[in-house]
Order: C-alpha cells, then sequence, then structure tokens
C-alpha cells in the first residue's frame, strides 16, 4: 500500500514531510508527558517530593504544552492546507492523464465507476491523507515507547505484553481485509448509483414520453437500497475484529497487572516500576483501543489508491513532437485498418486523399464506418494499420491535444456547457475579444436570435444546451467552430429534421464555416453534397465508391441507389 501511496503522491510526497515531521514531534511531547509522570510518582513514593520539584515539573509542564498547542496548530493545519494542495494537484494531472488516454478505455469503465473514482476515491485518498495519518503515526511511536519502557521495567512483562499485541494485531488485519473486500462491492454498487442517476437524468424526457418514470424510479430506488445495504454491511463488517481485538488487549491488563503484583510480591519490581507499569498499561490499552476504531478507514485507502493506480497506469497516447508545422493540409489515409474491439474489423485498409480547399462526404449505411473515420482523424482513437497523415506527416507523431487545434468538429450532438453563451462561444478560442465572439456569432446567423434574447450574450444555458432549441444549439456550435478557425473541419450533417429557417441559417453558416478549409462531411442526406468535391461511399469499412456526384450516378452502383431511393422517399405522404 505505501508504494501505491508513493507512485500516487510522486515528488509531491515531499510536501507533506514538514507538517508529519511536526506532527510527529507532537507525539514525542505525549512521551514527555509520561516521562514527567514517572518521575512525579518516583518522587511521590520516595517521598522526594518538594515544593522546588513541583516548580520545576510545572514549568517544564507549561513550557511543554505551549510548545505542544503551537506544534499541533502547525502540523495540523500543514497536513490540511499541504494535503488538500497535493490532492488538487493529483486531481489536475488524474485530469490531464485521462484526457491523453486511449478512448478504448471509457467504454470500458462506466460513467458510474469514473465519476466515483473522479470524487469518491480521491476524497477518501483525501481524506484519510490528511486527517487519519496523524493518528497512525501516534499509535505506531507511541505504542514501541510504552512497550520500550515496559522492557526495561521488567523482561517478562515486556514479553507478555508484546504478545499481546502479536495475537490482537492479525484480528484487526484480518477485519481490514474483510472491509476492503467488501467495501469493493459497495464501490460496484455506488458505480450503480451514479450510473442510474446519469441515466435517469439524461434520460428524464424519453422515459416520460413512454411513461416509464416509475418504472426507471423503483430501478433508480433499489440502486439506493442496495448502496444503504452495503454501506451498513461495511460498516458492520469491522465490527467483530474490532471487539475481539480490543478484547484481548483489554484482557491482556488483568492478566498484566496479576503477573506483575506477583513480581511486586516475590521482589522482581520495586513500587516505582509497579505502578509505572500501571500507567503505561492503562496508556497502551487506549491508544490500541482507540486506533483499532479507526484501522477500517486505512483499508479504503488502500481501495482508492488501487483504483487511482489503474487509471495512471492506463497507457497515454504516445507521440514524437508536442507541435508540428504542417506545410499543407491535405488529409491522407494510407491503407488504414482499425478496430475498436479484437476481430471486429471497423475499418478496413482504407486508402484516399481529402485536398485543402475541397469538401469529402462520407456516405454508406449504418455502420459503415463514417463517424469511426472522422475520430481517427482527431486521433480519438489510433489506427491499428497504416497511416493517417495531415500534409504528408503521420498524425500519430504529434501529441493528440495540439493535434485537435488544428481540428473543428461540428457534430449533430451538440454538447454546450451550463453557461452563459458568450462563455460557450469563447470556447473556442480563449483569446478572442468580445468583438470577435459577436463577429463569429453572426457569421453563424445566431446573433440575431441571441439579441431577442432578455440577457443577449449573457444569457445562461441550461447543461447541455437544455434551455434551446436543436438548430439554435447547432448555430452556436458553428459559432465557437468559425471562432476556433481551424483549418480543418469535421461535420457531422444534421439527420434530425429542423425546420426550414433553422435549417436554411445552418447551411449558410456551414457554408461560411467551410471556406476554404480541408472539410470531411458525414453526409446523411444526398442532396446537400451534391457539389462535394469527391463523395466516398462506405459499406462495412471499406470503400465502394468514390468520385463526384455525377460520376457516381453515371456509375450506377450503390451511390445511384441510395440517391434514387432518396428521391422517392420525398414522394412520401403520411
Ligand atoms: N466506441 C465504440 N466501441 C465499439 N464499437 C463501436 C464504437 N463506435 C462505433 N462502433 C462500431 O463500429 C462500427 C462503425 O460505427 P460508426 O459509428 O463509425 O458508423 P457510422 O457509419 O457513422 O454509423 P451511423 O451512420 O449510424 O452513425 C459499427 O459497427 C459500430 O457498432
Amino acid at each position: 500500500m505505501l508504494s501505491d501511496i508513493k507512485t500516487l503522491l510522486g515528488e509531491q510526497r515531499k510536501k507533506l514531510r514538514k507538517p508529519i515531521i511536526l506532527l510527529t514531534t507532537d507525539t514525542l511531547f505525549n512521551m514527555f508527558f509520561y516521562s514527567m509522570l514517572y518521575f512525579v510518582l518516583l518522587d511521590l513514593i520516595n517521598y522526594k517530593f518538594s515544593f522546588y520539584k513541583i516548580k520545576i515539573y510545572s514549568i517544564s509542564m507549561i513550557i511543554a504544552f505551549i510548545a505542544r498547542a503551537w506544534i499541533n496548530a502547525l502540523g495540523y493545519t500543514g497536513i490540511q492546507e499541504k494535503g488538500a494542495r497535493v490532492i488538487e494537484n493529483m486531481r489536475i494531472s488524474l485530469g490531464d492523464h485521462i484526457r491523453n488516454i486511449n478512448l478504448g478505455f471509457f467504454n470500458k469503465n462506466s460513467i458510474g465507476s469514473l465519476s466515483n473514482i473522479m470524487t469518491n476515491d480521491l476524497q477518501d485518498f483525501e481524506k484519510i491523507m490528511t486527517h487519519t495519518t496523524d493518528e497512525l503515526i501516534k499509535t505506531v511511536l507511541l505504542s514501541i515507547y510504552l512497550l520500550t519502557i515496559t522492557f526495561f521495567i521488567d523482561f517478562h512483562l515486556g514479553v507478555i505484553q508484546l504478545l499481546a499485541v502479536f495475537i490482537a494485531t492479525p484480528i484487526i488485519l484480518m477485519g481490514g481485509h474483510k472491509v476492503t473486500k467488501i467495501g469493493k462491492e459497495k464501490k460496484k454498487v455506488m458505480n450503480d448509483v451514479i450510473s442510474r442517476m446519469v441515466e435517469y437524468i439524461s434520460g428524464i424526457e424519453v422515459f416520460k414520453s413512454y411513461n416509464l418514470v416509475g418504472e426507471k424510479f423503483e430501478r433508480l430506488e433499489k440502486s439506493f437500497r442496495n448502496l444503504k445495504k452495503e454501506c451498513i454491511r461495511t460498516e458492520i463488517s469491522i465490527v467483530p475484529f474490532v471487539l475481539v481485538f480490543q478484547v484481548i488487549v483489554d484482557l491482556s491488563f488483568p492478566i498484566l497487572l496479576l503477573i506483575a503484583t506477583i513480581e511486586f510480591g516475590g521482589g522482581s519490581i520495586g513500587k516505582t516500576e509497579f505502578l509505572t507499569f500501571i500507567i503505561i498499561n492503562i496508556a497502551l490499552t487506549n491508544i490500541l483501543r482507540a486506533f483499532s476504531t479507526k484501522y477500517g478507514e486505512f483499508r479504503y485507502l488502500k481501495l482508492a489508491s488501487k483504483k487511482l493506480i489503474n487509471i495512471y497506469n492506463q497507457p497515454e497516447m504516445s507521440c514524437i513532437y508536442e507541435e508540428l508545422n504542417f506545410e499543407n493540409y491535405n488529409i491522407e489515409f494510407d491503407n488504414v485498418s482499425f478496430e475498436y474491439e479484437k476481430n471486429q474489423k471497423t475499418i478496413q485498409n482504407l486508402s484516399f486523399q481529402a485536398n485543402e480547399g475541397t469538401i469529402t462526404a462520407l456516405v454508406g449505411p449504418s455502420g459503415s464506418g463514417k463517424t469511426t473515420i472522422t475520430s481517427l482523424i482527431a486521433r480519438f482513437w489510433d489506427v491499428n494499420k497504416g497511416k493517417i497523415k495531415i500534409g504528408k506527416k503521420d498524425i500519430k507523431d504529434l501529441n493528440p491535444n495540439n493535434l485537435l487545434k488544428h481540428i473543428s468538429m461540428v457534430f449533430q450532438d451538440v454538447y454546450l456547457l451550463n453557461d452563459t453563451i458568450y462563455n460557450n462561444i469563447k470556447l473556442g478560442n480563449q483569446n478572442a475579444t468580445k468583438e470577435e465572439i459577436i463577429e463569429a456569432a453572426k457569421i453563424a446567423n445566431c446573433h440575431e436570435f441571441i439579441e431577442k434574447l432578455e440577457n443577449k450574450y449573457d444569457t445562461m444555458i441550461g447543461e447541455g444546451g437544455s434551455t434551446l432549441s436543436g438548430g439554435e444549439k447547432q448555430r452556436i456550435s458553428i459559432a465557437r467552430a468559425i471562432l476556433k478557425d481551424a483549418p480543418i473541419i469535421l461535420l457531422d450533417e444534421a439527420t434530425a429534421s429542423l425546420d426550414a429557417d433553422n435549417e436554411l441559417e445552418i447551411r449558410k453558416a456551414i457554408k461560411k464555416l467551410t471556406l476554404n478549409k480541408t472539410v470531411i462531411v458525414i453526409a446523411h442526406r444526398l442532396n446537400t453534397i451534391k457539389d462535394a468535391d469527391q463523395i466516398i461511399v462506405l459499406n462495412e469499412g471499406e470503400i465502394e465508391e468514390k468520385g463526384t456526384h455525377d460520376q457516381l450516378i453515371q456509375n450506377k452502383k450503390r451511390y445511384y441507389d441510395m440517391y434514387n431511393q432518396m428521391e422517392e422517399a420525398k414522394n412520401w405522404s403520411i
């Protein structure tokens, strides 16, 4: 566990050194008080107590109290402050790391599990590092100190006391294992609760429309009930172990007292040692008892560390260069093959070129690989075979985050942040001025509707853009892309039928956005791509046909059939 913590904290653990040393020093004061008690008793029993000695002891104690309070305050605030800072940096580095992991990782991990790691596990880690570490230090150091004194008093008593600790420790360790095991179950149920909540909230409209709210809520409620059950199970799972541990520790006291009395009667130990031993034993029992109730928390640290380490161990997408200067923005697919899962063969031996200043349309049946091609260009995934080049340079060589600086993506599922319209457009370019943002909105044909809103550009958009219409959201996302002014545009044409006005506005906006750029458009309606420079017809991840609209019509193959079907569909009426 210690090596996991060391890996997770990295160099940052040095920041915790000072407060931990201070807290350890605080523990030393406890030892000092026990030592003082010993001297007082010694004097009392030997009738050597004098006014002068009271003065010395009292002054020493007062100084020690003040020094201890000061050191404790420094140590405690230090561990809280430094701990919080260390965990904040951990959160940032974890976020950075997740950004650079292949998207396959997110396929395998549910939203529930990831949110749980990023919030609860990190919080557990933080709480234990900042609140429970000092308890552990205190317990270990004081126990060693008190046991050592017992050995000095009498070897037999020391051995028996050590034996009691040795017998009790495996019990509490077993309890810890149990907590870990049940804790894993609890985490699973917790993941389930979060996934169900996300499902419930994001799907509320659909569930309502199918009158499924009660049923879905039943699923959610069931997961809450499971969580309650697991929480109780985890909390009480350690109780029997703690009780047995405490009984052993408690029982050791009268046994040791009996032996000490016999030794005292036999003259092996004097009255001072006898009294000191009793004090030490009471202190040790209390320390071990208090720690046993806290021990379960340490097992959460192990669970949390394992999960966090697991994320850190996911390899980041590799790159050779942080930045690359592309001499042009021609995109070339050179014999590219890709599969999400083994033997799935999503894209097979794909080769084509999309030149700067041209529009390449991808068409084909559902599942033929259109979206996958755009995801590969953006390096959301890495190809399994072949190369994707921009301006003759392999995109695998470039840091994925910097590659995305050259690409704008406009998808049908527009995601807008729970922020103002202004800030949502500004996402395209953080350095943009107010004038540039308004200009982009004008080009994207959304300035007019924004101006009609009560708070204009300061209007708050609900999470995911829930307070705007589909067409309005799309135009805001186009304004964002216009502001970004990236040389490559990946466009997923809307399938949902927008009203005629909205559609016209969006088409005009897209035309301005794509001017003189390398454009790859996923086309769902063939009449919108008649003017494309090339149309690539895909089927099961392979290119079936390639050419302009006129050429493909003349070919009389899949595209010709698709086009005719679409024309026929136009005449349908309900
Ligand atoms: N994240 C993913 N993990 C595993 N398989 C996936 C993933 N995304 C897509 N697929 C699979 O890859 C294949 C190609 O999907 P893709 O989304 O590229 O098709 P598409 O042509 O864009 O389809 P549509 O027109 O319906 O959007 C499909 O069989 C799909 O099930």
